[in-house]
């Protein structure tokens, strides 16, 4: 198969979808793999690194998708690169579609096969793609929430951990999943005082099992969240509903109750955010301001340590990358759950109910989808 790596090209993102030891292995498997020039710079990937293992390097981001039978990605294609993706053409990635409908619509027209990384999902639930990335953005959700908190950029002017004599900060963590956890765990070791809602009471015992002292668990409702935003410093929203549009838990209103400076970290804005106030910014433009409230919603958190998460990404993606290679998508599917579940969009058809539901489109089963591939 030919395998493309495009550059990414969202605001400030320096992953790549491929380390050199990934297209080593898949040109060893008798794959052939393109490498858009510059591409793996940013993770500490120069060009003459993929081409010491047998990669090639095309010139640009046109030749890439033109002559790949998968193009291999870290986020979302973005407009520009809408009418690059081909017919049949494999696409895997990111997408978070349900935040999208033009990049849903525009990936339905294409008639490619859309595979998202963050419904790849396990038999006990866990989305073994998502996992890395929810892990980096936990981590920073902290880090971010804190230098926000300082004043000359508008936050309250606390430090987390407060010093000998004086209270720390207080950090709400809304979801206690892989984000929130590590989130957390950030949090406490820094000497916040903590508290996590979750509407899981197995996965509030298993948390409270495994926190330090300072961290708190609460059960999730509109009720406790609203008690709870009035009095913390820092907010970080971290739910999932995989495939969905994420619920919003913390509304406009809510904001007249916090205090000036509250900085609210969403990291959930790749599904569309959990604060009804939230719109997607950049590493660039990180934050603005509503009701003196610091908003940041980043959606590609990891793309700003990408020697971090690169590697870490593709630890977990080249598994799933180099069966769809040996196999096809088609067998590569049918044979993996797993992978099966990460179809979002097959030649125009949707395939994933959360992605057709958001938009109130048409959902397609895929197992017709298969009749009619193996018929072809
Ligand atoms: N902005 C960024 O750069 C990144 C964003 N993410 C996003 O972060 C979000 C969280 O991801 P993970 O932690 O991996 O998901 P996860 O599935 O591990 O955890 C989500 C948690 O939310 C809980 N939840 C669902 N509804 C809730 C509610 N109403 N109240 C409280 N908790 C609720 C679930 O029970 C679950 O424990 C996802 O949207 C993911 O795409 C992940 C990585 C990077
Ligand atoms: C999960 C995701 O969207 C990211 O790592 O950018
Ligand atoms: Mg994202």
């Amino acid at each position: 198969m030919i395998i493309g790596v495009p550059m990414e090209i969202k605001t400030d993102e320096s992953r790549v979808a491929l380390t050199v030891g990934g297209v080593a292995e898949l040109i060893h498997h008798g794959h052939t793999v393109y490498i858009q020039k510059g591409a793996g710079i940013g993770s500490g990937f120069p060009d003459t690194l993929y081409e010491s293992v047998g990669g090639k390097i095309l010139s640009t981001i046109e030749e890439v998708y033109a002559i790949a039978d998968m193009i291999m990605k870290v986020k979302e294609p973005i407009e520009a690169e809408y009418k690059l993706v081909k017919e049949n053409q494999v696409i895997f990635t990111y997408f978070h579609f349900a935040s999208s409908e033009p990049l849903t619509k525009a990936m339905i027209e294409s008639k490619s096969i859309c595979i998202a990384y963050e419904t790849v999902e396990q038999a006990d639930r866990s989305l073994p793609l998502l996992v890395p990335m929810s892990e980096v953005a936990g981590r920073m959700s902290v880090q971010q929430g804190a230098k926000y908190l300082e004043k000359p950029i508008k936050g309250r002017g606390i430090l987390l951990g407060g010093v000998p004599g004086v209270q720390p900060a207080k950090v709400l963590v809304l979801g206690g999943g892989i984000v929130g956890k590590q989130a957390a765990k950030m949090a406490a070791g820094l000497g916040a005082d903590v508290t996590i809602m979750d509407i899981s009471l197995p996965r509030l015992r298993q948390l409270d099992d495994v926190m330090a002292a300072n961290v708190t668990t609460i059960m999730s409702n509109q009720y406790n969240i609203e008690q709870a935003v009035q009095e913390s410093d820092l907010i970080i929203g971290a739910v999932l509903i995989p495939g969905r549009k994420a619920p919003r838990l913390v509304t406009r209103e809510m904001l007249k109750l916090m205090r000036p400076g509250t900085v609210l970290v969403d990291v959930a804005v790749d599904q569309g955010g959990c604060f009804e106030t939230t719109k997607a910014t950049t590493h660039r433009d990180p934050t603005y301001i509503i009701d003196d409230v610091v908003h940041y919603c980043v959606a590609n958190m990891p793309g700003a340590v990408p020697y971090t998460s690169t590697v870490g990404l593709t630890n977990a993606t080249f598994p799933y990358a180099i069966q769809l290679a040996n196999k096809g998508w088609v067998k590569a599917c049918k044979e993996n759950k797993e992978l099966l579940l990460g179809l979002n969009i097959i030649k125009g058809d949707i395939v994933y109910e959360g992605v057709a539901e958001a938009f109130e489109l048409p959902y397609v089963d895929v197992n017709t989808v298969f009749e009619n591939e193996i018929a072809i």
